[in-house]
């Protein structure tokens, strides 16, 4: 198993170490050391349960370790480290269509709605509203109700919600799931802008590398209860991921894009009965 120490300097934005997790019988993944540099972007990349979200749900403090320890920029994470110190883009799921919210009060519930801290001065709140919305395009839309707009427009509405109030870590669940190529390009663009002006870490859930490949500095890779990490050079080739699945893989290129072909889980996992740890 690899060490996914990264070099040290300032605090890291987030620390694990021995860090497993496990439901009962199904161990997602185990011996998880990684430090995350203020600023790193690291895309999280595995098959279909292999634990992605579930690494997600540990640092939002939803989800506890079977072992190790976690830190959110130098404070012990779970429920109470996290605060607004964490910023967290979900997965897109359609809102109601009757959610009596505009698209800029939605933005604003990043700023002081539902996270612990002060409040800021109204008019500084929406300044940074008014720039997040600007930041992911969706001026035009600002006061609309947001149970009225696309997939893709909630979507990024979403992005700004979590880059609007300063987190120190980013985590963004798939969030390119309903947008199209463009808008993919234009959320990757925006969520690297994020990290490069106000130095959060992010860790980027995602299924297709490529949209973020130009911005990731390290790719963690979970397949079968392993993990590899590095850069995505080091990682994303057919000798790595062949090891890690246990059964043939291809990397192949194609341009800029890289296109990953086989890696079938070795075995199917027991799915055991759920335990408490919420949904994000
Ligand atoms: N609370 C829970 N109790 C028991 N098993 C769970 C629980 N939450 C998730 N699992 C199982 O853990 C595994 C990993 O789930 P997780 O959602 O983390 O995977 P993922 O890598 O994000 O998958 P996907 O790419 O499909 O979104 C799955 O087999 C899932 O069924």
């Amino acid at each position: 198993m690899p060490s996914a120490e990264h070099s040290p300097g300032p605090t890291p934005a987030l620390r694990l170490r021995g860090a497993e997790l496990s439901y009962g019988e199904h161990r997602l993944w185990a011996g998880l050391d990684l430090d995350v540099a203020p600023g790193e972007f690291v895309a999280v990349l595995g098959a279909n349960g292999a634990g992605k979200t579930s690494l997600l749900k540990v640092l939002l403090g939803r989800q506890a370790l079977s072992r190790g320890t976690v830190e959110v920029g130098g404070r012990p994470g779970g429920r109470a480290g996290v605060g607004r110190s964490v910023g967290y883009v979900p997965q897109q799921r359609g809102l109601d269509p009757t959610t009596p919210l505009r698209a800029r009060d939605f933005v604003r519930l990043g700023v002081d709605g539902h996270r612990w801290g002060p409040w800021l001065p109204s008019r500084g709140a929406r300044r940074r509203v008014d720039a997040a919305l600007a930041a992911v395009g969706a001026e035009d839309y600002a006061d609309a109700p947001i149970g009225l707009l696309s997939g893709g427009e909630q979507q990024r509405l979403r992005v700004a919600q979590a880059v609007v109030g300063d987190p120190a870590l980013l985590l963004c669940d798939e969030p390119l799931l309903s947008l199209d190529l463009h808008h993919q390009g234009q959320v990757s663009a925006l969520v690297d802008r994020c990290r490069r002006e106000t130095g959060a870490a992010v860790l980027f859930v995602t299924h297709d590398v490529n949209p973020v490949l130009p911005y990731v500095d390290r790719v963690l890779y979970l397949a079968g209860g392993r993990f590899e990490i590095g850069p995505p050079a080091e990682v994303m080739t057919s000798e790595v991921l062949t090891r890690l699945y246990g059964s043939p893989v291809e990397v192949l290129r194609s341009g800029d894009r890289l296109i990953v072909a086989g890696g079938a889980e070795p075995s199917p996992h027991p799915h055991p009965e759920p335990r408490p740890g919420g949904t994000p």
